[in-house]
């Protein structure tokens, strides 16, 4: 290993299904790239390399299932207490404390965020959708992050305790913005939890959407800045 190498940070993205790939090369081309290495995790050993870590979108169900088989849902749960993770869409899922609209029989969580949310929750495949969206924090914010939701799940509420770390609300989809034959169309409230898709809480991130399959580097940073390089000085 080079000496830059040995003085960067290891970012593992989850690699068991799902847009692993699309994670890595976003984190190969963001500016804090010099930073960060980005590397695959497919079992505990390379788990225990990473000072962070991604879960992609797929399949919550089948990423959990894959994750037990390889041993990796305890060292996940473990690595989740102290060190950052960022979930999209079915890495959200996982992610989450709560979890409605599962699978007959259930599925296996990490359980790091104080969210509930439901699987699904705009509708099937034919329902998905892009909207534009104002992220508070993300680099040139007034610049819309184009939100890609696939099967995306819904976020029903936010579980703030004084026992876990604050949470922070850091995008929202605007009223009118998701498709009238979304099973969830949004004719509501804009401060309805529903219209939450982006939420960091301490050294978390959870987002419902896939920044991974936009050429938009912005929220591989915002993961970066916020949650990874903070973590290190904890
Ligand atoms: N695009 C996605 O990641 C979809 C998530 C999927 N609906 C699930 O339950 O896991």
């Amino acid at each position: 290993m080079s000496q830059t190498q040995a003085c960067k940070t290891t970012v593992g993205v989850l690699a068991l299904q799902g847009a692993f790939a699309e994670h890595q090369t976003a984190l190969q081309k963001i500016p804090s790239a010099r930073k960060v290495t980005a590397c695959l995790v497919r079992t505990p050993d390379d788990l225990e390399k990473c000072d962070a870590l991604i879960i992609p979108g797929g399949e919550s169900t089948t990423i959990a299932l894959l994750a037990k088989l390889a041993g990796l849902l305890e060292p996940l749960r473990q690595f989740s207490k102290t060190k950052p993770i960022w979930g999209t869409c079915a890495g959200a899922i996982l992610l989450a404390q709560v979890v409605e609209n599962t699978k007959k029989g259930g599925q296996d969580l990490l359980g790091g965020m104080s969210v509930t949310v439901a699987r699904n929750g705009w509708g099937s495949q034919v329902e998905s959708f892009e909207a534009p969206l104002i992220v508070d924090g993300l680099q040139n914010s007034e610049r819309p992050f184009t939100g890609v939701f696939i099967r995306a799940p819904v976020i029903l509420a936010l579980h703030p305790s004084p026992d876990a770390p604050p949470m922070h609300v850091v995008a929202r989809l605007s009223v009118g913005t998701v498709p009238k034959s979304s099973t969830a169309s949004l004719q509501l409230d804009p401060n309805d939890p529903r219209t939450i898709v982006a939420v960091r809480q301490g050294k978390h991130l959870m987002t419902t959407f896939h920044p991974e399959l936009t050429k938009d580097g912005r929220f591989h940073e915002y993961f970066v800045q916020n949650c990874v390089l903070p973590s290190l000085s904890l």
